[in-house]
């Protein structure tokens, strides 16, 4: 039996398209273990589908000045250790990684240990994470054409990012009923990325009063941010949501979303029409203006990016972009799909024997 360590994590665009894997994988008889943080987002998530869990010691790598940047060099240092006996003890045929800080321990001890590592880029430009992992890794797996030619020829591959299938079978009705919700209004979901977004929820709840006598809103907040203060008919709020998901999605006729990889590449697979609030540059590489930017090139997303939010400049572009939404479903629809789950699938076996 092939024996696959999966890893990645410290926020869930780190470890849905893993998931996303799992099923194929699994599918072809692989045994599956993952290693990520002790306690990341990842731990939840991959324990409940009752895949073996191996939590290693993990430290952000910060470019700006933190305290913490005295400790986590020893975390980091500890993680390897532990990667490198875990290498030993499972000795996996391959390591797939999906990015993210925990990760680069894992990555290096492979190819300490010679076990093909792939690693997956979603963003646009590669993250600090995997630029680290860049010289262990085999392969480069990545969703942008862009990215492709930054990276080393033998080693990138575009492959597409692997989407969770479920979120493709959702059923309106469902969460219409979840929602408690009526069919005389449009739907518009609001979905932060993993974390949250706290600006993009602060500017769509001062706009609700307009917002709601036009569209029904779901408002996925992110951990903590919800605002129980706020009870309107029409407007129903979520930390975190999982099972609900596709259904949510489906019943979702125009989506606001923060421009995170897989977050956007969902959306295109479903044809949802968009309006995407990239990161700002000041709280983080940019890399999600970038990827808003190719989303808007290709006719898949409108974009608005922090610095030109208003009250009423939010509004107008949510009633646009709901007047434009066939515009928006043609252009995604005809958009070209990789098929990127048997895509890495092919990958990961061809490492494993060659
Ligand atoms: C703040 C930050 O560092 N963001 C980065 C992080 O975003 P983040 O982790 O938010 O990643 P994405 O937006 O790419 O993906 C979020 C994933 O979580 C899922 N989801 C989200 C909310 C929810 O309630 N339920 C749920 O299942 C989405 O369906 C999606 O699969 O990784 C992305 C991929 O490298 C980057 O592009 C982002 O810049």
């Amino acid at each position: 039996m092939k024996h696959i360590i999966l890893t990645g994590g410290g926020t869930a665009g780190h470890v849905t398209p893993n998931i996303a894997l799992i099923p194929a994988l699994q599918e072809k008889s692989y045994k599956i273990s993952y290693i990520g943080s002790y306690n990341g987002i990842e731990k939840q998530l991959i324990e409940e589908l009752g895949i073996p869990y191996y939590g290693i010691a993990s430290g952000k790598l910060r470019r700006y000045f933190d305290l913490k940047n005295f400790s986590d060099p020893f975390r980091v240092i500890k993680g390897y250790f532990q990667a490198k006996s875990l290498m030993k003890k499972l000795k996996p045929d391959v390591v797939f990684s999906k990015g993210g800080f925990v990760t680069v321990p894992v990555v290096i001890a492979a190819g300490k240990r010679h076990i093909p590592a792939i690693i997956h880029e979603s963003d646009m430009t590669p993250g600090l994470a995997n630029k680290l992992c860049l010289s262990s890794a085999t392969k480069v797996c990545c969703n942008f054409p862009e990215t492709v030619n930054n990276l080393p020829k033998d080693k990138a591959v575009l492959t597409g990012t692997p989407i969770r299938q479920e979120l493709l079978h959702g059923n309106k009705e469902h969460a219409r009923a979840y929602c408690g919700f009526t069919s005389d209004k449009p739907v518009l979901l609001v979905i932060g990325g993993s974390l949250g977004a706290a600006s993009v929820n602060e500017n769509v709840r001062k706009i609700l009063p307009e917002l709601l006598k036009e569209f029904q809103v779901i408002h996925i907040c992110g951990k903590g941010k919800t605002d129980e203060s706020i009870q309107l008919t029409g407007y129903v709020q979520y930390e975190y949501v999982q099972e609900q998901l596709p259904d949510m999605f489906a019943l979702a006729d125009v989506v606001i979303s923060r421009a995170g990889a897989n977050a956007i590449c969902e959306l295109a697979a479903l044809s949802k029409p968009n309006l995407l609030i990239p990161l700002s540059a000041k709280a983080s590489r940019g890399d999600q203006i970038l990827n808003a930017r190719s989303f808007e090139r290709q006719g898949y997303s409108m974009v608005l990016e922090e610095e030109e939010i208003t009250e009423a400049s939010l509004l107008e572009a949510i009633r646009k972009l709901y007047q434009e939404r066939n515009k928006y479903i043609a252009a995604m629809s005809a958009g070209k799909n990789l098929n990127s789950i048997q895509h890495i699938v092919n990958l990961i076996e061809e490492c494993i024997h060659s």
